[in-house]
């Protein structure tokens, strides 16, 4: 029998991201084990899905080593990956900020430095913005390379502000929106339509039900 791949982001969209399949019927009894294992089927045998670091799912699934994928709509852009976008999930809601220390200005800078993990992001960010800048690449912990002299200002995931707020910096520009999305390997979507789209539907009815918005694929 011909399966369905999935993979999703380890971290903090994995049990969220579990739960949603579990709404449609889909279930992974052994995730719950909480071994080191990456791989797992569900209890039907229907369905096999793989966990992978967050920023790589969009590339598993363009490649088309999964049919679908949920990932932040962060690093689905930071990768720049070609698959179809079809359901905005409506959990992992943060935004993108330009954040810095308290009072300072963007056009006080003539050459702007912006420590991020998003590179991609922010350099699109500034050029529609024609504002020359550098980017520097970070790993995590980006709220420090301005406390430090690093960079200028970071360009950096906000959820509750929290993070910002202790380390005494602030948000200078909001950015865009970020949350969940559902995406499909685009050959998938139409060598496996018959079994991926009653999923999609699913999920959109779902996610509609709580409130959120679904786009078209
Ligand atoms: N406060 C938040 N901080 C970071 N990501 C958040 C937050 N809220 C929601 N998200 C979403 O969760 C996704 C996964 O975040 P997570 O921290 O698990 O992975 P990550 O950023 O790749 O972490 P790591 O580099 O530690 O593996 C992000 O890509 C983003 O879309
Ligand atoms: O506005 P808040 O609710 O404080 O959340 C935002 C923080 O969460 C993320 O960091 P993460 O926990 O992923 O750690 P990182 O430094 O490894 O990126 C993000 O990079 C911010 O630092």
């Amino acid at each position: 029998m011909e399966t369905i791949k999935i993979a999703l982001a380890k971290g903090r969209l994995a049990d969220l991201s579990i739960a949603l399949f579990e709404e449609v019927g889909i279930i992974f009894s052994s995730y719950y084990e909480k071994s080191r294992k990456l791989t797992f089927i569900s209890d039907d045998n229907k369905y096999e899905l793989i966990l992978v670091k967050a920023t790589d799912v969009g590339t598993y699934v363009a490649n088309g080593a999964v049919d679908l994928g949920v990932a932040g709509k962060d690093t689905l852009l930071e990768s720049g990956v070609d698959v179809f976008e079809v359901v905005d999930l409506g959990f992992g809601r943060c935004r993108f900020a330009v954040a810095g220390e308290p009072g300072i200005k963007l056009n006080q800078f003539q050459h702007l430095t912006v420590g991020t993990k998003y590179p991609k992001v922010t350099n699109d960010y500034f050029l529609d913005k024609g504002k020359q800048i550098e980017t520097i690449k970070l790993n995590g912990s980006v709220e420090l390379a301005p406390l430090v002299g690093l960079s200028d200002v970071v360009v950096d995931i906000v959820e509750t502000g929290t993070t910002l707020k202790e380390n005494n910096l602030e948000v200078i520009e909001s950015m865009m929106e970020i949350s969940a999305r559902l995406v499909v390997n685009k050959a998938s979507f139409k060598t496996k339509g018959r079994k991926i789209r009653p999923v999609i539907d699913q999920i959109k009815s779902v996610v509609d039900a709580k409130g959120s918005v679904t786009h078209e694929a």
